[in-house]
């Protein structure tokens, strides 16, 4: 991916058969276009049914994504789960085996990328080390052989968009690597893009300046409105700039979510694994035998208890309760220290973090890590648990009826 060739064209229509097969709206009938044309007409990005085989090994599967118009979404996941191969396959870099692409409800599966409305930053900047930043980012115009003055416009008001004014006669070598990304989305800005891909484009940056530059990218975004796909294995980074998250495993999409829900509401085991820090152990969880035995009464909520071994933990909000042990997940925030009615746990180890002190504590067969507020009184043998919400897991997946004998859910 060497060349800073992701020009968009000069506004040609697309040359994708699927625009003559099914009008411009495409295919109907799946996840990504129930609701049909309309709906994709209206959407600034949709990906229907996209599959490709690389190297004989199916690497993107099938895969379904509506981008709203004017959205930041990233694709999140591990290495080689297909994040790039789907970015380059909406860029145009490559051509899918099978589905569509259909950017503003038109398709361009098969265009190729100097044709399409998306432009690319790429990982490594990819910028002209004997152009100064002016000629670097006016380079797609004077292919599209714009006029001069309306070149030099375009270039200053996306120079000062990116507030890189002060650069413009600069050269790659003289300016900072977080400039660098900046002139490399300048360089895709001024082009006008429907679309702007991302690839990773902070992984080249120290992680003070990660921070920095992608409130900078989510900014520029916001102001200018373009529908943007961000590939990224940084969860941290997915979570604070994304309108919402595709969190991607072995080439399919395994949650579409806000962050907050992705976080709180992890629809599978690997999501709940991918995003943040999760306690994972067997066990049951049964409603709190009436009368609260055991101080289990005293705890607000609905009165549930998740069994580890011969310890019965107070549990305020399970997603559903479990006869045969199953994998329950809680997160350490909802390891709650020092509530009344808690079990006592060991205080294996306790790391101040700041805002919030993390503890390691063995509770029966189990070691917990709590996320605690500062104000938790600290250098304590043991301390109480109890449970805030606790995530219960079935093949993989989560189970969230509303658990048995619970009138309020
Ligand atoms: N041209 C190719 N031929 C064969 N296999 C390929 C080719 N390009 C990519 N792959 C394989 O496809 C898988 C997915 O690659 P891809 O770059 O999409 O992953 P990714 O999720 O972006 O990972 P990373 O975060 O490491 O970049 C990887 O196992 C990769 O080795």
């Amino acid at each position: 991916m060497a060349e800073p060739t992701s020009a968009v064209s000069d506004r040609q229509g697309p040359d994708d058969p699927a625009n003559a097969a099914t009008g411009a709206a495409g295919a109907t009938g799946t996840a990504a276009s129930a609701g049909g044309a309309d709906r994709d007409a209206d959407a600034g990005l949709v990906l229907h049914q996209v599959a490709k085989t690389l190297g004989g090994r199916l690497i993107v599967d099938n895969l379904d994504l509506r981008v709203r118009r004017g959205e930041l979404v990233c694709l999140l996941g591990p290495s080689g789960c297909g994040k790039t191969t789907t970015l380059r396959m909406i860029g145009g870099f490559l051509r899918p085996d099978a589905g569509q692409v259909l950017i503003g409800g038109r398709g361009y599966t098969t265009t190729p990328p100097e044709r399409r409305p998306t432009a690319m930053v790429f990982q490594n900047y990819a910028l002209w080390p004997h152009m100064n930043v002016f000629r670097n980012v006016a380079f797609g115009l004077r292919l599209r052989k714009l006029p001069k003055a309306e070149i030099a416009e375009r270039v200053e008001r996306t120079l000062a968009l990116v507030n890189l004014t002060h650069h413009i006669r600069s050269f790659p070598a003289q300016i900072s690597g977080g400039e660098q990304q900046r002139v490399a989305l300048a360089r895709a800005l001024v082009l006008e893009p429907e679309v702007l891909l991302l690839d990773e484009p902070l992984s080249n940056l120290d992680a003070k300046l990660r921070v920095k530059v992608r409130e900078d990218i989510k900014e520029i975004q916001q102001r200018v409105g373009i529908t943007t796909v961000f590939v990224t294995h940084d969860q941290d980074e997915a979570l604070s700039i994304s309108d919402r998250i595709a969190v991607m495993n072995a080439g399919r999409i395994e949650q579409y979510a806000g962050a907050h829900d992705l976080y709180r509401e992890p629809r599978t085991r690997f999501v709940a694994d991918f995003v943040g820090t999760m306690n994972f152990f067997e066990a049951r969880v049964r409603e709190a035998p009436a009368g609260g035995a055991g101080g289990i009464g005293r705890v607000a909520g609905p009165g549930a208890v998740v069994e580890v071994g011969d310890v019965a933990v107070p549990c305020q909000a399970p997603s559903a309760l479990t006869e045969q042990p199953g994998l329950v997940g809680v997160r350490p925030e909802d390891v709650r220290v020092g509530q009344p009615g808690g079990v006592p746990a060991r205080v294996v180890r306790e790391v101040p973090r700041g805002h919030f002190t993390e503890f390691v504590l063995e509770l029966g067969p189990l070691t917990l890590r709590a996320f605690v507020g500062a104000d938790t009184p600290v250098g304590q043998e043991t301390v109480p648990v109890t449970f805030g919400r606790a995530l219960v897991y079935a093949d993989g997946k989560l189970r969230s009826e509303r658990p048995v004998g619970r009138a309020d859910g």
